[in-house]
């Protein structure tokens, strides 16, 4: 194999999404003159754009999928390389193509995201979403569909739910109350209502050109649909692109075969026990909401006792990191999550083997008020760091594990109202050893405080309350908060103020 090598680099990044892209401008902005190269197998890249830093540690900003020539042209010593990893041998410092190419590498970083965490893996009608050609299939399907079962209760079964428009959907999920992953019942109780109200008109357009299939024209961004083989070039049809991202579901129409708005009907507490075709039936008759004449291709059975026919089932059940091609033959640790452990300096445990993004887990002693989940903030942060990391490694510099890791914190949209979540915000990991303080005002706002020793420790706050840096510098600086009580969430006291 080492005889075999193409080419060595300095630097070799896998994975053309958010973390590896991050890393790779890292590197080459702090090391000009080093060669790197980024190997992926999606045919464009996802680069950060229109950065926003709203507080210390609250981050904003668009992703764009793009042309890799964009970054060659940024970075003259970049080479990148649309094939996917098949192998890894972290001995000889070397990793081979799907093409049959070999590169030796004297630092690497693994950035190759994660794969949908599917219900099962062999049914056609279980479908699952994570890059273009799992939108643009979600899509073609749904316009032909009448009824979808979405089973999950985390940000794409969220977002899903909220977007699709004239098809039933059954919306199956394990708990007591929606959005687990982000939630507590108090905030599930005050978006329900959104579920049942229209949706608002959209007053701005679609502000980027995102989940393309189309190859793009020389050195720039995309439109939607086209040819599915043209975006193939030198990756097979069944390797993973990037994952889609905030507002993903804005370049797509999510549309059912039938005319209406939204129907959602939800089945809470609980799980799938079996998914069967038409033929299968016949040994288990399905209770049917309104349609009971009809047949399904697909037919869910759940835990509830409940069985369903619809046109297909989405399963938004989890990610699971991308770490196939990279174990074989190698002694990476791996977290129990299937995760690549990685060091407060994202490295594996592997020499010169670096990791960030969906593909690792945080394995180093975290700051109380920060948790890794699977977002694009802490892709892009992670891919940062560990370019610094690789740098300061080959310059003899030391590095101190980043201020961002010092609190989680997380901006999105969930039912068309804005979402903060700070910290501890479910109060994760403290057991009863909390209290919480809670405003809500129906239709308008949801503010949620976790306190632990009179400390702030986490937030969720949901609508324009304008409250995110406040309790950031609040979190932050540990300060004592009894003395306040409640009237820390008094809508009356201008918050800001009194603690300036
Ligand atoms: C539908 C959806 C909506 C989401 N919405 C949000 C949101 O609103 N907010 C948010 O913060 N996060 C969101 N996320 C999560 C976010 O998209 C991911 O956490 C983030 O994109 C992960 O970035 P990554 O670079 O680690 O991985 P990815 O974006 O998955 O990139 C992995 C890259 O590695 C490449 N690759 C994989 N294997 C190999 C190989 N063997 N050889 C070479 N290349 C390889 C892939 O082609 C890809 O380019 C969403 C995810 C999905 C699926
Ligand atoms: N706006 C945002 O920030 C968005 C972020 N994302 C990110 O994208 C990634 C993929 O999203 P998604 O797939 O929704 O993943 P999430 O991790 O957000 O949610 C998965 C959900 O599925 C549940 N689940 C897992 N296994 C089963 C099962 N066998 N049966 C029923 N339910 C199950 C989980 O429950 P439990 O937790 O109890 O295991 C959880 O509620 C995540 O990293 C997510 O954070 C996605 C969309 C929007």
């Amino acid at each position: 194999m080492a005889n075999r090598k193409e080419k060595t680099f300095r630097f070799i990044i896998v994975g053309g999404g958010i973390a590896g892209v991050t890393c790779v401008e890292q590197l080459s902005s702090q090391i000009p003159s080093a060669d790197v190269a980024l190997i992926t197998a999606s045919p464009h890249i996802k680069t950060v754009t229109n950065y926003r830093q709203v507080s210390k540690t609250l981050e904003e900003f668009d992703v764009e999928e793009q042309a890799s020539s964009v970054l060659e042209e940024k970075f003259p010593n970049l080479t990148v390389i649309h094939s996917a990893v098949k192998s890894l041998h972290t001995r000889s410092h070397s990793l081979e193509t799907t093409d049959g190419r070999v590169f030796g590498y004297e630092k690497l970083c693994i950035c190759g995201g994660g794969r949908p965490k599917l219900l099962t893996q062999e049914n056609p009608y279980v479908l699952g979403i994570r890059d273009t050609d799992s939108a643009q299939e979600l899509q073609k399907r749904l316009s032909k569909a009448k009824r979808i079962v979405v089973v999950g209760n985390g940000g794409i079964a969220l977002e899903l739910v909220y977007e699709v428009e004239g098809c039933e959907v059954i919306w199956a999920v394990k708990d007591k109350a929606i959005g687990n992953t982000f939630f507590d019942a108090g905030a599930a109780q005050f978006l329900i209502p959104s579920l049942e109200a229209d949706k608002p008109e959209k007053d701005t357009p679609c502000k980027r050109p995102r989940y393309t299939t189309e190859e793009p024209a020389p050195g720039g961004s995309h439109t939607f649909t086209a040819d599915r083989n043209a975006r193939r070039q030198g990756s097979s049809s069944t390797e993973a692109g990037s994952a889609l991202g905030p507002d993903w579901h804005e370049g797509i129409v999510l549309q059912g075969s039938e005319q209406g708005t939204r129907r959602v009907s939800l089945e809470y507490q609980c799980e799938v026990e079996k998914i069967f075709t038409s033929e299968e039936l016949l040994n288990s008759p399905p209770q049917t909401l309104g349609h009971e004449n009809e047949s399904w291709p697909v037919y869910i059975k759940l835990t509830n006792g409940k069985t369903f026919g619809c046109d297909f089932v989405v399963s938004a059940t989890g990610v699971v990191p991308n770490t196939e091609p990279f174990l074989h033959g190698n002694n990476f640790a791996l977290a129990d999550d299937g995760g690549l452990q990685v060091d407060d300096h994202m490295m594996t445990s592997e020499p010169d083997v670096y990791a960030a993004g969906d593909v690792c887990t945080a394995c180093w002693e975290h700051s109380p008020m920060w948790q890794q989940m699977r977002l694009w903030t802490q892709a892009r942060q992670m891919g940062w760091y560990a370019g610094r990391c690789m740098a300061a490694q080959v310059l003899s510099e030391p590095i101190e594990l980043d201020f961002c890791f010092e609190l989680f914190s997380h901006i999105t949209k969930f039912f068309n109202y804005k979402v903060v979540l700070l910290g501890k915000f479910n109060g994760q990991g403290l057991g009863s050893d909390h209290e919480l303080l809670v405003r809500c005002t129906k239709g308008l706002e949801y503010v949620k405080v976790v306190l632990s020793g009179g400390r702030m420790v986490g937030a969720v706050l949901i609508g324009e309350t304008d409250l995110e840096e406040t309790f950031e510098n609040l979190i932050l600086n540990e300060m004592d908060l009894t003395p306040y009580g409640e009237e820390l969430l008094n809508p009356n006291i201008d918050i800001e103020d009194y603690f300036d």
